[in-house]
């Protein structure tokens, strides 16, 4: 065990990992897009996620300002709802969906159909149907049953031929956690270049006159801090586009390079700037086209994390502290596993501190748990806060914008918790919190 550190609080944040509004007010309180978040704990209850809608839209300008010519489409897999939604459609982004429950958002949010991506290795006939009825822009091809299915969806419209990227497979490591990494030979996504499953499929595309062929799309996995490997990734799927001309005498005009541009969670943990990505991507695809006398495609990128995580601020309030017999001391709140797998799936470490006041009281090591009933259900393992941590005091864990509200369960039938926007001093409820209606509602035995 740790002995107590002699820690006094800093009065500042950490840098990098919240929003870019955020601050301490003189009094030591946590104020987010204006609005302390002690208010917005009494308002909304806890736990709470709260967006920072300017910061969402200043990551989604950073982006498209880096690729200038090219489309970014947010991945909405990372955190979906109405008004975030809306945001992005301001902002000129495009969309990435992979359900159809995504669909239905997208569509409530007013997002134009030719602006969306559906992708999925295991689209439904409901995700399909979903699709074809909102008339998505572009179909990405995971698998090769899906080609047919696809082709049957697309005769059976009065529209135009399909336009579906081809995902492929490059064989390159992301070199983040393992269930993250998905541009290997061996995990379920995408067409292998190696195996020529790739070409074999872009064949059968180019046989089918209900779908269009438009291009390749590729990604490497999520949480990618190492920008050398998107440019190894982008060299291959570029022999890929230079071997179709060879063998089939086309030439294609758009490749998505996929997502996962990795955000720091904890100051000092790397990350990656939109206008490094942009410079580093379109240099490498300049240089190769060149050297390829293949004509630019259009490039498009899938940011999801790198959008909305540094936006999201979670709210709990403490309502346990204990020491262990081990001399550990626990620290409780009111939520956990359900809000926030990320520590169990993949052992991510967070920054926390309190969001009330600042004190003069050191700080000490301690174990933040949450409710639920496994001892598994640890949301940060190294926190230090102040050793005067009063019950029903509210903590703040930064960082929490992307796959936190997008992955809570109701394990323990917890109600999901509420999503809240602040911007200018002024908060919105955009997703209400669960009632127990609702969970009772859907118990029909
Ligand atoms: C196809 C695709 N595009 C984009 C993303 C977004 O990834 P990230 O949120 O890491 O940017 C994902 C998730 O990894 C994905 O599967
Ligand atoms: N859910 C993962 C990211 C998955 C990326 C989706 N393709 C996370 O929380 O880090």
């Amino acid at each position: 065990m740790k002995t107590e550190q002699a820690v006094p609080e800093t009065g500042r944040l950490e840098a990098g990992v919240w929003p870019l509004r955020a601050r301490l007010a003189a009094d030591g309180e946590l104020e987010i897009g204006g609005v302390r978040a002690t208010d917005l704990a009494r308002r909304f209850g806890t736990p709470l996620h709260v967006l920072d809608e300017a910061d969402v839209r200043e990551r989604c300008r950073a982006f498209r300002a880096a690729f200038p010519g090219g489309e970014v489409a947010y991945a909405s897999k990372a955190m979906s709802c109405t008004g975030l939604l809306r945001w992005v459609r301001e902002e000129g982004l495009s969309l990435d969906a992979s359900s159809a429950g995504e669909l239905a958002v997208a569509r409530r949010s007013g997002f134009p159909a030719d602006r969306i991506l559906l992708h999925g290795n295991g689209k439904t006939g409901e995700d399909l149907r979903a699709a074809f009825s909102y008339a998505v822009g572009t179909i990405v091809v995971d698998s090769a049953a899906e080609i047919s299915r696809l082709a049957v969806q697309a005769a059976s419209g009065l529209r135009g031929p399909q336009a579906v990227l081809l995902r492929v497979v490059p064989g390159i490591d992301g070199g983040t956690h393992a269930a993250l990494t998905t541009g290997t030979e061996d995990q379920q996504f995408g067409f292998s270049l190696a195996s020529g499953a790739a070409a074999e499929a872009a064949h059968r595309i180019l046989g089918q006159h209900r779908l269009r062929l438009a291009g390749v799309h590729c990604h490497i996995g999520s949480q990618i801090a190492d920008l050398g490997r998107y440019v190894r990734a982008l060299d291959r799927v570029m022999d890929f586009l230079v071997r179709l001309r060879a063998t089939d005498g086309v030439v294609l005009d758009r490749l998505d390079l996929g997502g996962g541009f990795a955000v720091p969670y904890r100051a000092g943990d790397p990350g990656l700037e939109p206008a490094d990505v942009g410079a580093a991507v379109q240099a490498a695809l300049t240089t190769l086209c060149a050297r390829h006398r293949y004509p630019t495609p259009r490039l498009t990128i899938e940011p999801g994390r790198a959008i909305v995580a540094r936006a999201g601020v979670t709210l709990y309030r403490v309502v346990g502290v204990k020491r262990a017999a081990s001399g550990r001391v626990f620290v409780t709140v009111d939520g956990g596993m359900s809000d926030n797998p990320r520590p169990s799936l993949y052992q991510a470490r967070y920054t926390v501190r309190l969001a009330g006041r600042t004190t003069t009281a050191n700080n000490r090591p301690v174990t933040i748990v949450g409710r639920h009933c496994e001892a598994g259900d640890v949301l940060v393992p190294d926190a230090s806060l102040p050793a005067d941590l009063r019950l029903g005091e509210v903590l703040a864990v930064a960082c929490t914008g992307a796959y936190h509200h997008a992955m809570a369960s109701n394990y323990n039938l917890v109600r999901r918790s509420p999503v809240v926007a602040v911007r200018g001093g002024r908060a919105r409820l955009l997703v209400r919190r669960e009632t127990e209606d609702d969970l009772l509602a859907r118990d029909v035995g």
